[in-house]
């Protein structure tokens, strides 16, 4: 496991990186030095740092002239480490080789790590190794300056006696560097001073952690207020002038052995009511999150779906989990039960009876053995309360559950309520919350957080909304029974249309909709061999659609788009046109429609290209897919259409899961000597031999990208999510409340992709699909890009752009296409790699940078990478420019909601015809006096690729 722990002070969860102590989360780089020394540095240090030698940092310290210290590692933690370990009270188990006495190690990051301490040097500023060096001392993004800068670092380490002290200015370091990426977040609309609050509260959980925050803050004063802006709107000398509000421990003036301590802060004091009013003082954040998210009621951990906290019990907490198991028993039968939530479904089916808020005790934790009336015996003091005692007149009942409106005088005994009473899958509030200490600090960390305000319990609206909808649909009912009682005497046969009718009436017009609708799709469907017995009679679409309507009734539109395909590989000639066209032949069918000219149908020469194979859709494939359907014959470039040869069946070699076929049309076979002994015309005529097909980008070690632990699964709990629990789109209209669909229409609580999985998000957004985290599978619609290429692609010869890809069937617009995959390297290797290529070759580059224009509304810290696909790459890397281009670019997290992970999906900006090549634009820069002419042929061509 990681040694790492979080910005909280809890333990990381997640697994350390082979060889290291730990996650990839938790182990800083040196992009600092990477990114910025001169090349010929850079070259030795990459070379020393990847040649896998242990002994890497200290190499380092030999070869680096740089290095801006003044004070000797040696010195810092040679002379305390066994202090520290004595000081901590635990026993290192070093590993044979390891020598403590030499005092050279790095703290580590975050330190703590005991057991297996890093064995590097510190070098960097006297506390850290190459490897370990955390974010807050790298040079920030934009090469500017650093987050903490290492003079000040240096000065407060200066400071520091013992090795407790130094984990403490790093824990504090890491604080102020969390609260400074927060605050610079764009997307972040919470306020400056909220924000400065929270890092405060947080700094005050421990005294050291708070004084040297403040100190950071203190030194840092004239730099933030600069960069934060907080002289302009707010006056922050109070808070910067005074130490940070340290918990009002009352521990002097209480006797110790009663005192009840606060579980966040340690904070002890004499009653639960001085407690209930330092959680409404201090802690009411935590307070709402333990109510409205899954709080472990031992340690107030919070996570965001239940799944996560049943295991973190299980984990930490096996003892008292063992423990509670055994106690918790009802006490008028005295059966046992697993949990307190079945414990309560028990005594609420049951026992209602004993279930009387009259029978309250005074205080609603309930001493053990306590209550001898209450149903419930509660041997643990954290166990739930789950009387009403609101009628209590003797106790002013303060807190009510919104969920069952039961009354508590104290928040920790509403949250201890609500975790007992409302956690489970099967009570009112099933939908579960999300948002938990851990998650809101992730997002904080990530710099997501944009407000901190809270879902409104979706459960409970939810609830409410059912429970008026039953209640609108029971008086429906009963207005219709009434009325049906009537009309049955006047009319007895009453059909169902007609009954559905008085709903109508009556104001359920809703239902009644979503009634007719139900009963409309009951009708059967045409399936392929009755579109195409019937098209067979056809002239013209108007009478297909007589004939099909008037066997099947009201057929949706799809229904003629794969007609209109199955009838172009039949070779069925129907006059296929836009909607309202008038058939001069006089067919008729559709009502009301304005004359309309015709498309040409498809024309008996059109030979398809040998590349698709017309006759290997199997009916069945329709029933999944009938959404590729040719719509627009228009499209077709029939030169283009002509016979071709297969050069190779499936360029991916079975990585996909649809093959890529490469193929060179007949006019262009001339240009292509397959025998040619030349490696690079060999190459030319094999494109797949000039690299590597690979499915998943490669990141490359010169970034220190951040692992998947950036990312939340959602708490649906079914194989597909629906966007009204799934925690991606409420994450997503969280952070951009204005986005829009392509059609204008506001995308809030909606999946980024429709029903057929094409991408409804306006361009500009990040997707937030599913992740492995989530319970959905594969079939979930808020899964697209990561299920790879679904539709048939083809490279083929263009006649002087080299290599492209075209469309092996049509491609609805929305559609997802392919993924930009290959090498993702920062700016400098990037711009190394370059050079090594020359100019003369095609560039395979994808430069994020580039896109910033179509990007615009990504966040703040848009990362700066580039994929190169020279070498590794998949099919994109054959997509030629187009100033007009018909694919489009969207950056879709998946596996980290870490921005610089976002992969780049290529998805139809417009429908695209079988055989039309694919393109996109590359948004090259274009520099005066230098370039390459851009031959993609469009009215709208800006002359110059770049
Ligand atoms: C990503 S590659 C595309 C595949 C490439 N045509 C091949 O044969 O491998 C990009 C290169 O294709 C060529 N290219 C792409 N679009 C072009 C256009 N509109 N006009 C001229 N050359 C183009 C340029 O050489 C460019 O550097």
């Amino acid at each position: 496991m990681c040694e790492g722990t979080t910005v909280l002070g809890t333990k990381c969860k997640h697994r350390a990186l082979p060889g290291f102590l730990f996650c990839k989360k938790h182990k800083p780089h040196d992009e600092t030095e990477i990114s910025h020394s001169p090349q010929s540095t850079l070259k030795r240090k990459l070379e020393e740092n990847y040649a896998g030698s242990v002994n890497t940092c200290r190499d380092i310290v030999l070869v680096n002239s740089e290095s801006p210290l003044e004070v000797e590692p040696v010195s810092f933690i040679g002379d305390d480490y066994f202090q520290r370990k004595s000081s901590l009270g635990e026993n290192p188990t070093h590993p044979d080789n390891y020598d403590a006495t030499k005092g050279l190690h790095c703290i580590g990051s975050p330190p703590f790590d005991d057991k297996n301490p890093c064995r590097e040097a510190p070098k960097r500023y006297c506390l850290y190794c190459e490897n370990h060096l955390p974010s807050w001392l790298k040079r920030a993004r934009n090469g500017k300056s650093r987050i903490v800068s290492k003079e000040v670092f240096t000065e407060l380490l200066r400071d520091c006696n013992s090795w407790e002290q130094k984990v403490h200015l790093h824990k504090a370091c890491e604080l102020f560097y969390r609260l400074f990426k927060s605050i610079l977040s764009l997307r972040n609309p919470v306020p400056k001073d909220v924000q400065f609050q929270w890092a405060l509260t947080e700094a005050s959980k421990d005294t050291s952690v708070g004084e040297f925050f403040t100190k950071l803050v203190h030194t840092e004063k004239a730099r933030i207020k600069l960069i934060w802006g907080f002289g302009d709107d707010l006056d922050v000398s109070p808070i910067m002038e005074e130490p940070p509000v340290l918990p009002s421990t009352t521990t002097d003036s209480i006797d110790n052995e009663n005192a009840i301590k606060c579980k966040i802060c340690s904070a002890e004091f004499s009653d639960d009511q001085a407690l209930g009013n330092h959680w409404m003082d201090s802690h009411k954040k935590e307070a709402q999150w333990l109510f409205r998210g899954y709080a472990c009621a031992i340690c107030l951990d919070s996570f965001t779906n239940k799944k996560l906290l049943e295991t973190h019990v299980q984990e930490r907490h096996h003892v008292q989990f063992v423990e509670q198991c055994m106690l918790l028993q009802c006490i008028p039968c005295g059966s046992h039960f697993g949990n307190s939530e079945q414990l309560w479904q028990h005594v609420l089916s049951v026992h209602p009876v004993d279930l009387k808020p009259s029978k309250a005790p005074e205080r609603q934790t309930l001493p053990a053995g306590a209550g001898q009336d209450s149903p419930v015996k509660h041997v643990q003091g954290n166990s739930a309360p789950l009387e009403n005692n609101s009628e209590n007149p003797g106790v002013l009942r303060k807190f009510t559950c919104r969920f069952c409106g039961l009354k508590f005088d104290l928040l920790p005994d509403l949250g201890r309520h609500h975790q007992a009473a409302h956690m489970g899958p099967n009570l009112v509030s099933n939908h579960p919350a999300k948002k938990g200490v851990r998650y809101y600090a992730y997002r904080l960390k990530s710099g997501r957080l944009s407000r901190p305000k809270f879902k409104k319990g979706l459960a409970a609206a939810s609830y409410r909304i059912r429970n008026r909808a039953n209640a609108n649909l029971k008086r429906g009912i009963q207005a219709t029974k009434s009325l049906g009682m009537r009309d049955m005497s006047l009319q007895p046969r009453v059909t169902e249309t007609s009954k559905i009718s008085k709903f109508v009436e009556h104001q359920c017009s809703g239902v009644a909709k979503i009634l007719f609708s139900e009963i409309q799709k009951t009708k059967p469907r045409p399936n392929n061999l009755d579109i195409l017995s019937i098209a067979h009679t056809a002239c013209c679409k108007v009478s297909l659609a007589a004939s099909l309507e008037e066997k099947f009734g009201i057929l949706p539109k799809r229904i003629y788009l794969k007609a209109a395909k199955l009838c172009a590989e039949h070779n069925i000639i129907v006059n296929w046109h836009h909607e309202g066209f008038i058939c001069p032949r006089g067919c008729n069918g559709l009502k009301d429609q304005a004359l309309l000219s015709p498309l040409s149908s498809l024309p008996n020469s059109f030979v398809r290209p040998k590349s698709v194979n017309v006759s290997d859709h199997a009916s069945d494939e329709w029933e999944l897919d009938e959404f590729h359907c040719i719509i627009n014959s228009h499209g077709l470039k029939l030169g283009s259409l002509q016979k071709s040869s297969i050069f190779c069946d499936d360029i991916s070699f079975g990585k996909e899961s649809t093959p890529v076929i490469c193929v060179v049309d007949q006019e262009l076979l001339h240009s292509i000597n397959k025998n040619d002994s030349n490696d690079q015309d060999t190459d030319s005529a094999m494109p797949w031999k000039s690299f590597t097909y690979v499915t998943k980008a490669m990141l490359d070690q010169s970034l220190s990208l951040d692992s998947e632990s950036l990312q939340l699964g959602c708490s649906c709990s079914y194989s597909s999510c629906c966007p009204e629990t799934c925690d991606h789109v409420y994450l997503f209209g969280n952070d951009y409340e204005d986005a829009n669909d392509i059609f204008g229409k506001p995308m809030r609580g909606r999946f980024p992709y429709d029903e057929n999985g094409r991408i409804i998000l306006e361009e500009g957004y990040l997707v937030y699909e599913c992740n492995r985290r989530c319970r959905c599978n594969k079939s979930c619609p808020n899964r697209i890009l990561q299920n790879g290429v679904r539709v048939k692609l083809e490279v083929f010869k263009t006649e002087n752009k080299g290599w492209g890809v075209r469309a092996g069937e049509a491609i609805l617009r929305g559609t997802f296409v392919c993924e930009y995959i290959g090498e993702v390297l920062d700016v400098q290797e990037a711009h190394n790699r370059r050079k090594r290529y020359g100019t003369e070759h095609c560039s395979y580059f994808y430069d994020i940078d580039d896109h910033v224009n179509d990007m615009s509304r990504l966040i703040e810290g848009q990362a700066h990478y580039i994929i190169d696909a020279t070498k590794y790459g998949n099919v994109s890397r054959f997509i030629n420019h187009s100033c007009s281009p018909n694919l489009v670019n969207h950056q879709v997290l998946v596996e980290s909601m870490d921005c610089e992970r976002a992969h780049i999906g290529l998805y139809a900006s417009r429908d695209i015809a079988l055989g039309e090549e694919l393109t996109h634009d590359y948004h090259y820069k274009l520099v005066s006096g230098e370039g390459t002419p851009c031959l993609c042929g469009a009215s709208k061509c800006r002359g110059r690729l770049y």
